[in-house]
């Protein structure tokens, strides 16, 4: 199965989640870092979920799902042990609404990923739904190779290479500058917080000086 992976921006959109185990945890966990406005259907929440309402990540509707649980929702989340509800969650999905199924039967609008997070750095892993073990291993895998100190190194890619788009005008040279930025030895200081080397790396640049 080719399924085709985007980024999406589910800011202020409603996120309807039906169930509240083990699993509504897991994809309320991931909504988390996004600021979707998440509803959890489900007669019954885990002591995880129940944290998360307190701290007011998510709106807990005690009660058995109904279709109109999805009046104005773009993402669906059917996550109950029960494929019967499963099932009359995806009836009631509209066909414009994005539709997620744990128990992987029926119509599957998308899957979800497992995802390590740097800041603005981003994996997500999936095996189109093969092997989640695997996925799950592979995440753990990531995360290893690449630590917290990845989150300084994007931040500063992100702010090194803003500066020279907006003060290189020459196409040409703009594209190398930005390329030089990509040096294992400018990796290194950011990673190390060294941040007096990694601007005056980028002054080299902008003056078109041989940075290294
Ligand atoms: C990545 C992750 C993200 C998340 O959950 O958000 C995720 N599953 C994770 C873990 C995991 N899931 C399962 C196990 C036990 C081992 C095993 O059974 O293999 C483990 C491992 C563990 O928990 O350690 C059981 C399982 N999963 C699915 C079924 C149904 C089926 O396959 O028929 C069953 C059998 C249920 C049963 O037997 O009743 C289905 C799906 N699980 C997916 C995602 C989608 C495809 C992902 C891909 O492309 O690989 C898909 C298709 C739908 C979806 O949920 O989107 C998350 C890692 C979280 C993290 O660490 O971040
Ligand atoms: N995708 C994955 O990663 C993954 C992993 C394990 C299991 N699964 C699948 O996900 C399903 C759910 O797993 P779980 O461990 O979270 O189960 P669970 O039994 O812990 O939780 C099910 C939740 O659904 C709620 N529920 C039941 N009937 C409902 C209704 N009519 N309306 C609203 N909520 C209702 C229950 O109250 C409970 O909160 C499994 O049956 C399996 O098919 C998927």
């Amino acid at each position: 199965m080719n399924y085709f992976p985007i980024m999406l921006d589910i800011d202020f959109k409603k996120v309807v989640i039906v169930g509240g185990g083990h699993v509504a945890r897991q994809k309320l966990e991931a909504l988390l870092p996004t600021k979707a406005q998440i509803i959890i259907i489900s007669p019954t929440i885990t002591d995880e979920i129940a944290g998360y309402l307190e701290q007011g990540k998510a709106v807990w509707r005690e009660k058995y799902f109904e279709p109109s649980d999805l009046d104005n929702a773009s993402l669906v989340f059917a996550v109950t042990e029960q494929e019967t509800v499963n099932d009359a969650v995806e009836q009631a999905t509209q066909h414009w609404q994005l539709l997620s199924r744990a128990d992987a039967k029926g119509r599957v609008d998308f899957i979800n990923p497992a995802v390590v997070r740097r800041g603005d750095l981003t994996f997500a892993v999936s095996t189109s739904g093969a092997h989640p073990g695997l996925t799950r291993k592979l995440k753990g895998d990531l995360a290893a190779q690449y630590d917290d100190t990845y989150i300084d190194y994007i931040d500063y890619l992100k702010k090194a290479r803003r500066e020279i788009i907006l003060k290189v005008h020459d196409k040409h040279r703009k594209r190398e500058a930005i390329a030089a930025l990509l040096d294992p030895q400018v990796e290194l200081w950011a990673r190390e917080k060294k941040w007096e080397q990694c601007d005056a790396y980028v002054q080299k640049i902008l003056t078109g000086v041989q940075p290294l």
